[in-house]
């Protein structure tokens, strides 16, 4: 056998012998592009060779917090109002989420009126706990504070920047200033809380290291111990250590490594609810989020579809489904994955991406035919095997395993209907989806070939999709044609059939053949051989090569539905009928392909 792609490792041209074509090694093609990468440098790893994390598993729902209403609106070219800020509340609320970063309320009116309002309007269920940030400077505290003001349970959130370039540029201070930023602001959130909220408040906090991606481990190690020792977490008194991936710089892997370094490396880890906040800026959030939890991290900060600044917060649609796509309960409620859509959309003013995971127009939509062959086999092996697994049993009882539909769309409230769209990339059985699923029709095999040839003569004539209403009418065109649109030589009216004692059957039928009522009859040893001879008479010579039928639905006036394969003076072709009575159904299936012969 003759080499064609060559060892990565090689330059070499490689000229097959023999062979027509000489190979090229395609690093040679590879030129420098000429971008400015000299002003970039790679991230440094972390030293922990014996991490421990790629061999975690999740196996439970991490706790969540939706910063939409901060992180997220902070984003937005148009803010969120009152009224949308409530809409999105309401929504995470009914979506399962128990903590809610719900502003900035020292940022000015309109986020402090908002806290306010859910408070004083009693919008905040028992068991939810709202979270407010704040800068660490005492007037921002002080408001910050007052905010809560009535709350049951109430967090606030404390940041500063930790990262070198924003001690020397932002607080130009040492690193010993910066974490005194942290340890003064610490204690003035307690010391306000405790002035401002009464014992009705069960009181949170929670501080973030910014730009953690950024700040030397050691140093966010230090920051965070000073904060501990001045909020002093202890059994029922947790601290949450959120580390932000404030721009996201490094691989999900170093990411984690990170994680499982800061896990192992706090002292009072078991007091401290360590959480993870990723943004997008390298498109890896999703998996940052996940590797951190595999590291350690008990919780994630993000927002619905990734809103949230420049490349967005990590998507908390996206990890949450990850968990139920493997099984894990994620604890918060997807099966209203369009109405969740439309309601954040509303908020955001912005639209989710129609390939958005899970939620997007087009997610579980297959449109190339083999993909569209193997959804359609997978629902049709699913049902099988909920048949054979016994009455009462239904393919929600079974794993879902369907090729190409990584979760059952139903489950976020799709229906199938939008699962395969026809258009020049489709095969055969896509179409025969869309009659089975919508119709009821199972074709037969050769059958699909025929038709999918009448469907893709369509769309390469007009391009675009053709939609399942117009394949169905290309359907009926072609194979059924109703009688106030009837084309073709023979309709029949009635026919009736008379079994011999000799057993062979003899068929009167009732028709109008080119225009003209007559009555055709023949015998032969069953109805359809009868029929053939009786065509004989009108010169048309048909011969039987295949035949199928199916019922279409159950009960007394179930339809019945019959496919022919004929070869017909010297073509083959396939005819459907469908009836009541299964001698109809097939006697219309021999009309529907003797027409289609002469059309
Ligand atoms: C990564 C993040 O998403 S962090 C959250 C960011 N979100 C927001 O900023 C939205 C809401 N913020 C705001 O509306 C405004 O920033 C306000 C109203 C809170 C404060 O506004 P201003 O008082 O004008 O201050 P501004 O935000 O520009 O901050 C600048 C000052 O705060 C200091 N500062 C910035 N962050 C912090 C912090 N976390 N803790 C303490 N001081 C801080 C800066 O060093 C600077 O100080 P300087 O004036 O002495 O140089
Ligand atoms: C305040 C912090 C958590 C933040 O939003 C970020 O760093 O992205």
């Amino acid at each position: 056998m003759t080499a064609v792609n060559p060892p990565a490792h090689t330059d070499a041209v490689i000229t097959p012998v023999g062979g027509p074509t000489p190979v090229t090694n395609a690093k040679q093609l590879q030129k420098p592009s000429g971008m400015p990468v000299h002003k970039y440098r790679g991230y440094e790893a972390v030293d922990i060779s014996d991490r421990t994390w790629p061999d975690n598993r999740i196996t439970r729902a991490p706790r969540w917090l939706s910063t939409d209403l901060r992180d997220g609106n902070q984003a937005l070219i148009d803010p969120m109002s009152p009224a949308r800020k409530r809409e999105m509340f309401d929504l995470l609320v009914r979506m399962g989420y128990k903590e809610i970063e719900v502003g900035f309320p020292s940022s000015g009116e309109t986020d402090f009126a908002f806290v306010r309002s859910i408070i004083e309007e009693g919008a905040i269920p028992e068991d939810v706990t709202i979270s407010v940030l704040t800068q660490a400077r005492e007037e921002l505290i002080e408001r910050t504070v007052e905010s809560l003001v009535g709350a049951r349970r109430a967090t606030v959130h404390l940041y500063n920047a930790t990262a070198p370039t924003f001690r020397r540029v932002v607080f130009r201070g040492s690193k010993e200033e910066v974490k005194q930023i942290a340890v003064d602001g610490t204690r003035l959130v307690m010391e306000y809380a405790d002035k401002i909220l009464g014992d009705g408040t069960i009181f949170g906090y929670q501080y973030s290291p910014e730009i953690f991606t950024d700040t030397e481990l050691d140093f966010a190690l230090e920051v965070c111990e000073a904060v501990c020792d001045v909020w002093q977490p202890e059994e029922g008194r947790e601290i949450i250590l959120n580390l932000p991936a404030t721009v996201e710089r490094s691989t999900p892997s170093t990411h984690a490594d990170r994680f499982e370094w800061m896990s192992r490396n706090l002292t009072r880890r078991e007091y401290v609810c360590l959480s993870v906040h990723p943004h997008n800026d390298r498109g890896t959030a999703v998996a940052a989020a996940e590797l951190a939890v595999m590291a350690g991290a008990d919780r994630i900060e993000g927002c619905l579809f990734g809103q949230g600044e420049r490349t967005g917060n990590v998507d908390l649609v996206t990890l949450g489904m990850n968990l139920f796509s493997q099984g894990v309960d994620p604890q918060i409620d997807f099966s209203q994955i369009d109405e969740i859509r439309r309601t954040s959309e509303y908020c955001n003013q912005m639209e989710v991406h129609p390939r958005h995971p899970y939620a997007g127009d087009l997610v579980y939509t297959a449109f190339s035919g083999s993909h569209q062959d193997a959804i359609k086999k997978g629902f049709d092996a699913m049902e099988a095997d909920a048949a054979a697994r016994g009455e009462g049993v239904t393919v929600d009882d079974l794993e879902w395993a369907v090729p190409y539909l990584p979760i059952d769309p139903k489950d976020v409230g799709r229906s199938y209907e939008a699962v395969i769209r026809v258009n020049s990339q489709s095969g055969k059985g896509g179409i025969a989806y869309v009659l089975k699923n919508d119709h009821k029709l199972d074709l037969p095999r050769r059958m699909q070939i025929e038709f999918s040839r009448i469907i893709q003569a369509k769309t390469d004539a007009e391009g675009g999709e053709v939609t399942p209403t117009q394949i169905w009418s290309t359907f009926r065109d072609e194979y059924l044609p109703s009688p106030e649109n009837a084309w073709g030589r023979v309709q029949i009216r009635s026919g009736q059939t008379t079994t011999g004692s000799d057993g062979q059957d003899t068929i009167t039928v009732e028709a109008t053949v080119d225009g003209s009522d007559t009555v055709l009859t023949g015998t032969g040893n069953g109805p359809i051989s009868a029929f053939f001879e009786a065509l004989q008479a009108i010169g048309i010579d048909a011969r039987l090569l295949d035949y199928t039928e199916h019922t279409m639905s159950e009960g007394a006036s179930a339809q019945a539905a019959s496919y022919i394969e004929c070869a017909i003076d010297g073509k083959v072709l396939w005819g459907i009928g469908i009836d009541a009575n299964t001698t109809r159904a097939s006697l219309k299936a021999v009309v529907s392909a003797v027409n289609r012969a002469t059309r």
